[in-house]
């Protein structure tokens, strides 16, 4: 199967003296698979992902995105890509990334207005499906970011990504603002528009602990390079790089309690799949 994402032998250097940021980086994204991105702070993680987003130039190396090379779209052709929707970004803190003076209405459908060509009808038609397909409440569409929980923003970030139906998701820290049990809704959403969506997700985090139960694949990114990619049984249960090591031995819940469970984790999709009754957006 063609990779959604195939990121090639990337290297990228940034600022004036054109410091080496990511060298040599190989990653690659099925659809409907969730693969974790780790590293520490300062490792490329987001360089990486300005990268896919065509919003840094590669000094070297290919990304593709469904079996086309990005890199090289300059001027009209990167903006039709943009336009597209093909890749869509969620920030760490909804808050930030959220207009405050628009409503989740008007939120929702800004990639919709963009792209052009729908009605009102239809506009009102995705916001509200799309609003189901996250659980989000339709009396909050008429609302402000700031009138929301932290959760029900981060779920309108992504629901904002999802409602142009895009093939990548790129998210980056999507639960780290949020509390425990809305960390746990979130990436069981994630799991779910994964697998009822065929979307890939590139989970950027630097906590190990929170892809144990949604990412298909984990890859290690340290001082620009992959150090290890794996399955993320492979990773947790036996990891080979030194710094992996360090990581897995540093999360309290793989090193003091019992290691993960892949039998659990296969449960947890069964059970997220059994559950996805959602609407399919229609009219967009
Ligand atoms: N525009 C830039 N010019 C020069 N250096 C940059 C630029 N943007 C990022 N860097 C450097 O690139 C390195 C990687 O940064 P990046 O933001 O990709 O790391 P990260 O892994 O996402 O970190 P964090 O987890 O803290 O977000 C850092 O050393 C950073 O200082």
């Amino acid at each position: 199967m063609t990779a959604l994402l195939d990121v090639s032998g990337l290297h990228v250097a940034l600022g004036r003296k054109r410091t080496g940021i990511l060298h040599g980086v190989d990653l690659t994204v099925a659809p409907g698979e969730i693969v974790g991105l780790i590293g520490e702070t300062g490792s490329g993680k987001t360089t990486l992902a300005r990268a896919v987003l065509g919003l840094v130039q590669a000094r070297s190396g290919t990304v593709a995105i469904d079996g086309r090379e990005t890199g090289g779209l300059r001027g009209g052709a990167l903006r039709a890509f943009r336009r597209s929707g093909a890749v869509q970004y969620v920030f760490q803190d909804p808050l930030r990334s959220l207009d405050p003076e628009r409503t989740v209405f008007d939120t929702l459908i800004e990639g919709l207005v963009v792209r052009g060509g729908y009605g009102r009808a239809e506009l009102q038609d995705a916001a509200r499906n799309v609003a189901q397909l996250v659980s989000l409440p339709l009396d909050l569409l008429p609302k402000h970011p700031g009138e929301l929980s932290g959760g029900q923003r981060q779920r309108v970030a992504i629901a904002r990504a999802i409602a142009v139906e895009p093939r990548l998701l790129i998210c980056d820290e999507p639960v780290s603002a949020l509390d425990a049990s809305t960390r746990i809704t979130i990436l069981e959403l994630l799991l779910r528009l994964c697998d009822t969506r065929d979307i890939g997700v590139l989970l950027i985090t630097h906590d190990l602990g929170s892809l144990g139960g949604v990412a298909d694949r984990i890859v290690v990114l340290y001082q620009g390079q992959v150090v290890e990619t794996g399955t993320t049984e492979e990773i947790l249960l036996a990891p080979r790089h030194p710094y992996t090591r360090l990581l897995v031995t540093s999360v309290p819940s793989i090193r003091d309690e019992r290691p993960p469970d892949p039998e659990l984790r296969r449960a947890l999709r069964d059970e997220v799949r059994a559950q996805s009754s959602s609407p399919q957006i229609t009219g967009v």
